[in-house]
């Protein structure tokens, strides 16, 4: 597709024909261009690239885009063409998203025929999505955890793909929609751009809506501890189970998102989250995630992720010692211990035989005694730099990289001498770049210029860089807070014991 080839004011001449509008009066007759009233189409380099900015100023909670029902790409839009619903009715075991994959590839088929020509050619070109990782990009992860989710999320693509391949065959679509790379292209256009609708678990594709870029949500999370569980919609946001209280929910929900569908005007809404001043990008949140569910489904990270989270490997016996579920045991981005993993940490640093007449102490968040909270403290300093330490980079490594990174980004390949200090300082990782695309030492010392496929692998080596990094300094982060948290309670000890032996 066309991505920044595509014509944008062909694309808003045909979204304003659908109805698409930004207009503050819902009765207004359509306008040549869909936006201009509330908002642009503007680029911000260092927040998302294509996004939308104010065209005016913007009050919190204002509407600010409506895209009709008709207007929006779904599976029952899509199947409106005969030849593709009866194919794809004979692969009933095939999920929801993959039919929306296929039904995707379809329309990119018909080229010009389309009727959605003009928004296909807006979408990018590549995306970063976690299974579009190669090996060695995997690899360069370092964390086992993120290694593993992007293994998963490759096979999970693979199998995905293998399973709709009859189907296309049988649409007889051009070899080249046919291959991985287009199925992955596909799917990662689903994954990063559709919306939640209540009718299609697969969600909708929303032409102009789907410009937004992302903000995490300003208002804290409920405690992990308070939801029983989540999951995610396959859409841009995330749905919550709330334990106590549904209105409490509701509310909560309502202000963790800023559009949705709204079935009394057949229309897709968007609100200003809050007040944007003429020219400012105005974003959405997709919903509440952490730095690596960003990059499993959307491709990038944010360097100051308010739900980011570090897990690190517990004991068993830390995890047996209380009830709380594993996925609630993490360190927060602003290093300290989630309130159920120092409650676990407190249980597990008290003698089994004493940890019933505490538990409730430790299930309501208070510390048990000094000596306790030391032993759980020592426990999370210690087992942070070991991981520090097993990691083949350390964190001002990977700050030199990501330097030596930018200056590959902003300059053709550095010239001889500075490749040879770049081989010199990461030989391993550099030399492994180079090898797994396929590039080797220039014998001239002159400059090489970048393909548009090695730009883009440097792009995702810096995402893997800066998403190691960023975990990093969340163990080191945790480590100092740990440590205070010792010197202080060695120096003073104020807290009541409620054990004998701790
Ligand atoms: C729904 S689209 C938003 C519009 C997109 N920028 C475009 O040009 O079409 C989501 C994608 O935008 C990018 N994106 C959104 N918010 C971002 C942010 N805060 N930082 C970096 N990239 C972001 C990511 O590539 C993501 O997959």
């Amino acid at each position: 597709m066309g991505g920044e080839a595509g014509n944008l004011e062909t694309f808003l001449k045909w979204a304003s024909q659908l109805g698409i509008s930004d207009s503050t009066n819902p009765l207004q007759s359509t306008t040549a261009l869909c936006l201009g009233n509330s908002l642009f189409v503007s680029h911000f380099p260092d927040a998302g690239g294509r996004g939308l900015a104010a065209a005016r100023e913007l009050r919190k909670g204002e509407l600010i885009l409506r895209v009709p029902k008709s207007a929006l790409m779904t599976r029952e839009s899509l199947l409106t063409d005969q030849k593709l619903a009866i194919s794809v009715n004979g692969y009933s075991h095939l999920s929801s998203t993959q039919i929306l994959a296929v039904c995707l590839l379809a329309e990119i088929d018909k080229g010009k025929a389309s009727m959605w020509y003009p928004y296909l050619v807006q979408l990018p070109r590549s995306y970063n999505i976690l299974a579009s990782f190669t090996w060695f990009e995997t690899q360069a992860l370092q964390v086992e955890d993120a290694v593993w989710a992007a293994e998963k999320a490759r096979s999970k693509a693979e199998l995905d793909w293998k399973e709709s391949v009859p189907v296309m065959k049988e649409l007889e679509l051009r070899p080249q929609l046919l291959t991985f790379k287009s199925w992955l292209w596909a799917s990662a256009t689903i994954s990063s751009r559709t919306l939640h609708i209540p009718w299609d678990d697969a969600g909708c594709l929303c032409p102009v809506g789907d410009f937004f870029n992302y903000a995490a949500p300003e208002e804290a999370m409920p405690c992990s501890e308070d939801l029983v569980s989540w999951k995610e919609v396959s859409s841009l946001k995330f749905s919550y189970l709330w334990k106590f209280d549904a209105k409490q929910f509701n509310a909560y929900l309502q202000r963790l998102t800023d559009g949705g569908y709204e079935e009394d005007i057949s229309a897709y809404c968007f609100y200003a989250r809050k007040s944007y001043k003429i020219g400012e990008q105005v974003l959405l949140s997709y919903g509440t995630y952490t730095n690596l569910e960003l990059l499993e489904h959307y491709g990038f990270i944010l360097d100051m992720n308010p739900n980011d989270k570090a897990f690190i490997e517990l004991d068993a016996e830390i995890c047996s010692s209380s009830s709380w579920s594993k996925d609630t045991l993490y360190i927060q981005q602003d290093g300290k211990p989630s309130f159920t993993l120092l409650s676990a940490l407190r249980l597990w640093a008290t003698p089994p035989n004493q940890r019933k007449s505490v538990a409730h102490y430790a299930y309501s968040g208070s510390q048990l005694s000094a000596e306790n909270e030391m032993s759980a403290m020592r426990w999370m300093a210690k087992n942070c730099q070991i991981l520090l330490n097993k990691f083949p980079t350390k964190v001002e490594d990977d700050d030199l990289l990501l330097h030596i990174i930018d200056k590959m980004q902003n300059f053709p390949l550095p010239k001889e001498v500075e490749y040879e200090q770049m081989m010199l300082a990461f030989g391993g990782e550099v030399g492994a770049f180079f090898e797994a695309n396929g590039l080797q030492k220039g014998g001239s010392g002159g400059d090489i210029t970048f393909s548009r496929k090695m730009i883009r692998s440097i792009e995702r080596w810096k995402l893997v860089v800066q998403w190691r990094l960023r975990y990093k300094k969340i163990l080191v982060d945790c480590i100092s807070y740990c440590t205070e948290v010792v010197d202080f309670l060695s120096s003073e000890n104020l807290l009541p014991n409620r054990s004998n032996n701790t």
